[in-house]
């Protein structure tokens, strides 16, 4: 089956007087989950760093970039298949890590790795989840898992080698959040969820971690949580640590976060085999570059040593396009999917992600591609 069908099946069920269960529409969908939840949550999702600059650059790097399409060529027969790290998946799309799924929607992160693995696509499930990583694991699909590193090598080791035994087969490392950034949406309403416990399943669930406290968990929660917000928090780590990293992952690893080319370089050097484009959605640095305004200059420093990836307000499948035009392997889709984990569990995670790849791929088609590859930067102008 094609992704677009899904257009041919939404219209084919209005015949008999059935509508789309959700908005098809990134914007609307948020609507709806703005209703659906909670100040705190939605605004937890919704918001960014500072001013919300960076949040608006992302959107603005994608309206500068138009895409040229071209006529009177074969596209019928399209094919997004897409080779990352020695593995095919079906499309260039995999789920951003988010953590904290369950203040939105009650499942959480298993929601989102069932929707992912129904599609075969990768689900990257971050360290500061509502689940535990082998929970998630019982979902079955592509996984990748996203480690906000801590500052203790053991439990690190022990994170690691968890996600190896529960089938996690590619390490995320994000690097930008190592202490979250000024958020007024979030501090004007003082919520943050940590501090009463969500989102810390994975180092609440660990061996080593657990060894560390005084009292059992379910004894101190409170304790707990104080031995977790400076083991996970407030400093960075620095180049000379990436080869704890590199001995203890047989896979592939990807560091999150980088903008900067000489940062590519490095990751290059260090052994790494992906970088994430990235300005984790404009919530950390605000008055940071529009990432999309990263990809080209990162792309010319490593495209041709490393698995360069993208996200930063994807929202439709022309912004899926422009990335890969601009040289990105796969895109990650953020905001969009908890909104529909919001609104609908499972079953919305898996509308977005079908509605997405729809658009894609008659984007691609109508552009006058067939494939990923046959994009590049010649496709686009700037207005
Ligand atoms: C609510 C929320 C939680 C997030 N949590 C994480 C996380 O735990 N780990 C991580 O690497 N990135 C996290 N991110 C960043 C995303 O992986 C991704 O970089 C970002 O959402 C992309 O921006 P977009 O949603 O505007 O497209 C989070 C983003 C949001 C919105
Ligand atoms: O809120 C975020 O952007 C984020 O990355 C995060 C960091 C720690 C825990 C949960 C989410």
């Amino acid at each position: 089956m094609a992704y677009s069908d899904f257009q041919l099946e939404i219209y084919l069920n209005g015949l008999t007087g059935a509508l789309p269960p959700y908005s098809v529409d990134p914007a609307k969908l948020q609507e709806t989950a703005r209703s659906l939840l909670e100040e705190g949550p939605y605004w937890y999702v919704a918001g960014s760093a500072g001013s919300g600059e960076t949040d608006a650059a992302n959107r603005a790097a994608f309206l500068r970039r138009a895409i040229v399409p071209r006529m009177l060529r074969e596209t019928t027969e399209r094919d997004l298949s897409t080779e990352l790290f020695g593995r095919t998946y079906p499309a260039p799309l995999a789920l951003a890590p988010i953590g904290v799924q369950s203040i939105v929607h009650p499942h959480g992160e298993l929601a989102t790795a069932r929707a992912a693995a129904s599609l075969g696509l990768p689900t990257i499930l971050s360290t500061a989840s509502s689940h535990t990583l082998e929970e998630v694991a019982e979902a079955g699909g592509p996984r990748w898992y996203q480690l906000y590193w801590p500052h203790d090598d053991e439990v690190t080791l022990s994170l690691l080698e968890r996600a190896r035994k529960s089938g996690y087969d590619t390490l995320v490392v994000t690097l930008d959040t190592f202490t979250l950034a000024w958020r007024p949406n979030d501090l004007d309403r003082s919520y943050l969820p940590f501090l009463r416990g969500t989102g810390l399943a994975i180092p609440l669930s660990d061996p080593v971690f657990r060894s560390r406290l005084e009292r059992p968990v379910e004894e101190d929660l409170d304790a707990a949580i104080m031995a977790w917000a400076p083991m996970f928090n407030g400093r960075a780590h620095t180049w000379d640590q990436l080869p704890l990293l590199r001995d203890n992952w047989d896979g592939p690893i990807v560091l999150k976060g980088i903008q900067h080319p000489d940062d590519a370089r490095r990751a290059a050097d260090a052994g790494m085999d992906g970088v994430v484009v990235s300005n984790h959605g404009g919530r950390q640095v605000d008055g940071a570059l529009g990432s999309l305004d990263a990809l080209p200059g990162v792309v010319a420093a490593v495209g041709d040593r490393l698995t360069v990836l993208f996200d930063s307000g994807i929202r439709t499948g022309a912004d899926v396009v422009k990335a890969l035009a601009l040289g990105a392997r796969a895109v990650l889709l953020g905001r969009p999917y908890v909104w529909g984990l919001a609104c609908g569990g499972e079953d919305g995670v898996r509308h977005v992600v079908r509605a997405l790849l729809a658009d894609l791929d008659l984007t691609l088609g109508l552009a006058g591609f067939r494939t990923p590859a046959e994009l590049d930067p010649s496709i686009l102008e700037e207005r």
